[in-house]
């Protein structure tokens, strides 16, 4: 039995091509009470594909992602219009079930953020809240999530140790074994490698890369050579709205906008 069989979500993946939609993002306003923090979004987040967003500090990145897993419903002031469709479903109608979302749609944040329990257990408990108990299957798990995350060879032998022990570098692909475990359709990444050494940072890049085999990826990044060596799309935010969203390599090197060129040769931001 594996979790895929116990999770039995009614949203279901997509056939295997390469231009199916995960996320539509349609009109999407937010405000923080008074603050407009995303103004009429478009977007289009293709399946198993990288997708970067870029654009100074403040502009809404972290927001956009965090709309996209609804974990922005904790701030309460928060109010949106718009649609999200996920699979087609819109995440923002009020019968849409966060749960679910959820198991979908994992998420590794800025900081590393492993469980105060040993190494293994990091990785089993999701699993094991989605009611697997074979110590067995747990076992396997948490070895391919482990490997997956490019991590098993140096945690193999220290499984019982607390996650704490590890480096930075480590409990950071040690979050990406975690959410890999409960086999996400997409991941959300907010600058996953600002608080990284540049050798974990690259480590994790290679990591990211693999993971769009299987996964539909979105990064946040303040880092541009970052978006620029791993992403396929890149959105540029600035002040709420979507100033442009093109082909990594067009952004990069044709950008359509004035303001785009401006921000990736570093006049402002
Ligand atoms: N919880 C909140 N309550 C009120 N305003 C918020 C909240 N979170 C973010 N904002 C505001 O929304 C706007 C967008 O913030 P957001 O964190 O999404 O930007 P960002 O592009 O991710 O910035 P950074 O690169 O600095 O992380 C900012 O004006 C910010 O002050």
């Amino acid at each position: 039995m594996s979790l895929a069989t116990v999770k039995n979500p009614s949203i279901k993946k997509a056939p295997d091509t390469k231009q199916n939609i995960v996320f539509n993002t349609k009109n999407l306003n937010l405000w923080y009470g008074d603050t407009h923090a995303l103004k009429d979004i478009n977007l289009a987040i293709n399946e198993k594909e990288i997708t970067a967003i870029i654009g100074p500090s403040g502009c809404g990145k972290s927001t956009y992602l965090k709309t996209l897993n609804r974990m922005v419903d904790m701030v309460p002031t928060v109010k949106t219009s718009g649609d999200i469709e996920y699979r087609s479903q819109n995440i923002l109608n009020k019968n849409f079930k966060v749960e679910e979302l959820r198991t979908r749609v994992g998420m590794v944040f800025q900081k590393p953020n492993p469980f105060p329990k040993s190494i293994y257990e990091n990785v089993a408990y999701g699993p094991k809240i989605h009611g697997i108990r074979n110590k067995k299957i747990l076992d396997e798990i948490v070895e391919k999530s482990f490997k997956d995350a490019f991590i098993w060879d140096e945690v193999k032998d220290r499984l019982k140790e607390n996650a704490y022990g590890l480096s930075g570098g480590q409990q950071q692909r040690l979050c990406i074994a975690r959410t890999l475990a409960i086999e996400p359709d997409v991941i959300l990444m907010d600058e996953p490698t600002s608080a990284l050494d540049p050798i974990s940072t690259l480590k994790v890049e290679e990591l990211v890369q693999q993971l769009k085999e299987d996964y539909s990826i979105v990064i946040v990044t303040h880092n541009m050579q970052q978006a620029a060596r791993i992403s396929d799309k890149t959105a540029f935010f600035l002040n709420g709205e979507i100033v442009e969203f093109a082909d990594t390599e067009t952004l990069f090197s044709n950008p359509s906008d004035q303001r785009t060129e401006d921000y990736i040769t570093g006049r402002f931001g």
